[in-house]
């Protein structure tokens, strides 16, 4: 039975929309933000229909050069792009001018997805390495996070949710959340009309997050995969349970973990400025349940979260994380 190359696999959000189920993470690493530009641009031509981007990532204008091209190019519609941004927490009041921004950088008069990035309200403190010269993680002298106390994070999504939901406004096609822990999740289903079309979490064998994941599908709220290879260098690439799996279905490790999530139903957006990384790991490996689950049990006792710190260690689970690492 021939199986489908992962860019070939689509979900349907909560309010009836398609999403590409695999596509390309764009968190550069500050040094690297314009080989965004190049990067984007292998993707699609490699098939990758599936982009995630923020407005904190300093990478849109590179994105919306890139997809420019490509329309121009008539290497693929912008109807059969999906495209996610997100709001920062700098910008936790101010969703409207952060979408603004975001659209004027893509090249785009609609993104297919808006995220509240992180359930979050700081300030914005100047910082020339900031995207905008704001600080990214404003702490003080002593590395106190400066969080923005009129604030409440729930506003930014409320915000986000009266864009979607004016019948005047077409500049996002679905909504939603990421970082949210089920605590925060739960407030948003009592107190907001529009269930989130997806939560957008750090997920992998070493960080599995079972509990979210039931109470997502149970809302039917799309988990997405994040950080899928671990971040930065693909830590999780050396697992040796991903050996075993690679020799025994004859596949890549990065396909292995992306496929993974896509066999459990969970969209996945690894990251590569690597041309020929970026091409090659579209193999979509039909990994067994049993595979899927002792990839998931892994993390029961290896457990890493590797996207923390002090700003965000006022979130439910990410509190405990950062203060078992601080003490590790
Ligand atoms: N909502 C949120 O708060 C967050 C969202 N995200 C999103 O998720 C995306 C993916 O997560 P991210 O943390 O970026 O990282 P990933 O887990 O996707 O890993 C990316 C890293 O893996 C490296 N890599 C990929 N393949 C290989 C390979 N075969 N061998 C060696 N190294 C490899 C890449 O290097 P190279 O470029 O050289 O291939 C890069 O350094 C982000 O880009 C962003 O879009 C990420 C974090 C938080
Ligand atoms: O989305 C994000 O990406 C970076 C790390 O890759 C993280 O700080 C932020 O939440």
């Amino acid at each position: 039975m021939l199986h489908p190359v992962s860019s070939e696999v689509y979900f349907t959000f909560n309010n009836g929309n398609k999403v590409p189920a695999f596509g390309l993470g764009t968190a550069a690493p500050h040094q690297k933000l314009a080989e965004t530009k190049q990067a984007v641009k292998a993707a699609v031509k490699a098939g990758y229909r599936h982009i995630d981007t923020a407005w904190a990532y300093g990478v849109e204008e590179y994105v919306g050069e890139a997809l420019q091209e490509l329309f121009e190019e008539g290497v693929v519609k912008r109807e059969d792009l999906h495209v996610t941004t997100k709001v920062w927490h700098t910008m936790w009041s101010d969703a409207n001018k952060s979408l603004n921004e975001s659209l004027h950088r893509l090249k785009l008069d609609y993104v297919d997805l808006l995220l509240q990035h992180w359930p979050l309200c700081t300030q914005k403190i100047p910082d020339p390495h900031g995207v905008d010269n704001i600080a990214k993680e404003p702490v003080d002298d002593q590395g106190k996070p400066l969080y923005d106390e009129n604030g409440d994070w729930i506003e930014t999504y409320k915000q986000i949710e009266r864009i979607y939901l004016d019948p005047e406004d077409t500049r996002v096609r679905a909504i939603g959340v990421s970082n949210y822990p089920i605590e925060y999740l739960m407030r948003v289903l009592k107190e907001c009309r529009t269930v989130p079309a997806c939560n957008q979490v750090e997920l992998h064998p070493r960080l599995p997050q079972r509990e979210l994941r039931e109470f997502c599908n149970e809302h039917k709220i799309i988990v997405t995969a994040y950080s899928p290879l671990g971040g930065n260098g693909a830590p999780l690439l050396d697992l040796p349970i991903l050996k075993e799996l690679s020799e025994k279905y004859d596949a890549s490790p990065n396909d292995i973990l992306t496929s993974f999530h896509i066999r459990q139903g969970t969209i996945v957006i690894p990251r590569s400025l690597n041309p020929t990384r970026i091409a090659s790991n579209l193999e979509f490996v039909p990994l067994s349940a049993e595979d899927v689950r002792r990839l998931n049990e892994y993390g029961e006792t290896n457990k890493k979260r590797f996207i923390n710190g002090p700003v965000s260690s006022i979130i439910p689970g990410f509190r405990e994380d950062f203060l078992m690492e601080q003490h590790s």
